[in-house]
């Protein structure tokens, strides 16, 4: 069943450096993402990469195509998609309680049921004992782990993800991404990443979609041959990182401003 259409979308902005010039960020971009797969895409800097995923979240409109979200068009943010950032985006003056309550409350639900699946999200992603802290008071990693948990408390039916690791260290990173394999085990997810690491695009997805430069457009949709139980440095890791490196590094820059 599928969960995510992108079908024929393309992408102008206005220019942010001379006026009345366009920028055309992605070109004809078509992919198909089932129920419960985890898809990431991979491209060079500034191949529209943020550009899909906020056409996704519906916080962008497209200039042309068509997206939709378990068969519903998106026209527009929807409970249906939420979206885990870089930069956690967490409330600073709420609880972790109270920021992962957030979506919850906006939905009108009683404070006993709130209170319930708010403690079993923060049982998933670990931090039960933390539920009175604010953000301040705790690492990178539990702020996304917060995030991701807000996210995922209301049953969206796609979880974005923009670069969410990106702002931690390498062990964090990894552990980070064993913790997201150990969730959507538990909680079982449609999820579309975007990330810059060949390596994160590899341990998480049951597919990637590995784009051109800007314009970007679909170069390849690859198939990981075994979905988060690949073992780093054997054979077949090498030959599909490779391939993946072959890909991108393939990639001449033919970056225009239209
Ligand atoms: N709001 C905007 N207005 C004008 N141009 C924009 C806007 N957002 C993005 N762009 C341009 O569109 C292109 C694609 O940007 P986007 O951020 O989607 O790429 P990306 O692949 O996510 O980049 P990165 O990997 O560096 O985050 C870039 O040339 C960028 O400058």
């Amino acid at each position: 069943m599928l969960a995510l259409k992108v079908e024929h979308v393309r992408k102008i902005y206005p220019s942010m450096h001379s006026k009345g010039q366009e920028v055309l960020a992605i070109e004809d971009v078509s992919m198909n993402v089932n129920k419960n797969e985890f898809c990431s895409i991979l491209g060079h800097s500034g191949c529209g990469k943020t550009t899909l995923l906020n056409l996704i979240a519906g916080f962008e409109v497209p200039s042309a195509g068509r997206i939709e979200c378990a068969g519903k068009e998106v026209k527009g943010p929807g409970a249906d998609r939420s979206m885990v950032f870089q930069d956690y985006a967490l409330f600073p003056w709420l609880t972790v309680f109270d920021n992962i309550a957030f979506g919850l409350k906006i939905k009108g639900i009683s404070s006993s049921e709130i209170n319930q699946i708010v403690m079993r999200f923060a049982a998933l992603v670990g931090l039960s004992q933390f539920t009175t802290h604010y953000p301040h008071q705790l690492s990178g990693g539990m702020r996304q782990r917060v995030s991701i948990a807000r996210a995922l408390v209301v049953d969206p039916t796609v979880l974005l993800m923009d670069e969410p690791f990106a702002a931690l260290d390498a062990q964090n990173r990894a552990l980070m991404q064993a913790e997201m394999i150990r969730i959507l085990n538990e909680e079982s997810k449609t999820v579309v990443l975007v990330t810059h690491s060949i390596e994160e695009a590899i341990n998480l997805s049951d597919v990637i979609v590995v784009m051109t430069r800007r314009p970007g457009k679909v170069k390849e949709i690859i198939r990981v041959p075994e979905p988060r139980k690949m073992v780093e440095d054997t054979p077949a890791y090498l030959a599909i990182r490779r391939q993946i490196r072959d890909l991108i590094a393939g990639e001449h820059d033919d970056s225009e401003v239209r």
